[in-house]
């Protein structure tokens, strides 16, 4: 898989918010993506999954483009948003949220993600099957909220801060996670992140956003040898 963001500019109504965002992400890589609030982070995933359009630039996936599809085509093709906040049926039970979301998408046929590899990759996600989502702690959550990203066959995950509100150790237990899932799967991600340091351990690339433009765009090991803060 790969997924390209060729010089995107998008915003909402005619006001520009990206200005020429390019990007490249290749099966199991994951990208940190840095920048101060408001700098256009979201923004940038809005416009990948189409909850904004596009209005100049264009994107990528194996080569086809899919800048123009509507976000049902662009889920179908595996591109998941895990939005700040969850993405949870808080009053179902993991066991039904599970089950409801792994009917949508797992068709039968074809090599997919369903329930059991869900709960064979995330063995403590099993043990809570009967909890009522809602109640689970915030960590636990969010180990549901990337379950629910996974069913089906997740080529590309992008994720708005998942770490928000967690115990730094419970953050990271879900980064490790989140890092050996993808890199198991061959599944990508874009984790937009304050938390830098704990994200830059996990990364492959690094990518800075400041009012709407890339000023940094490099692979961690370039990443390592400057000061990110002098970015921001
Ligand atoms: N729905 C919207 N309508 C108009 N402008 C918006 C909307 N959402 C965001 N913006 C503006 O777009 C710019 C980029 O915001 P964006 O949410 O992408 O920033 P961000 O980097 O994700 O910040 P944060 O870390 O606070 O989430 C900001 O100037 C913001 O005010």
């Amino acid at each position: 898989m790969t997924l390209e963001a060729r010089d995107l500019v998008a915003g909402y109504g005619d006001k520009a918010i990206l200005d020429k965002v390019s990007f490249t992400l290749k099966d199991g890589e994951i990208l940190a993506f840095f920048g101060h609030n408001g700098a256009g982070k979201s923004t940038t995933l809005k416009a990948v999954i189409g909850l904004i359009p596009v209005q100049e630039g264009e994107l990528l996936l194996d080569g086809e483009r899919i800048d123009k599809l509507p976000i049902g085509a662009r889920l179908d093709r595996g591109i998941k948003l895990l939005p700040e906040g969850r993405g949870i049926f808080p009053d179902l039970s993991v066991k039904d949220s599970i089950d409801i979301v792994a009917q949508r998408n797992c068709t039968p046929g074809g090599s997919k993600i369903g329930r059991d590899d869900v709960y064979a990759l995330l063995p403590n996600l099993a043990k809570l099957r009967n909890s009522v989502a809602g109640e689970l702690s915030g960590g636990q959550q969010q180990i549901l909220a990337f379950a629910l990203a996974l069913l089906g066959s997740p080529r590309c995950i992008l994720l708005e801060e998942p770490s928000v509100g967690l115990q730094p150790d419970l953050v990271e237990e879900l980064f490790g996670k989140i890092r050996e899932i993808c890199g198991r799967l061959g599944v990508s991600a874009i984790l937009i992140e304050h938390k830098i340091a704990s994200a830059m351990n996990i990364a492959d690339h690094v990518m800075i956003i400041n009012s709407g433009r890339l000023v940094f765009n490099g692979s961690k090991a370039d990443a390592e040898t400057i000061n990110l803060w002098g970015y921001f």
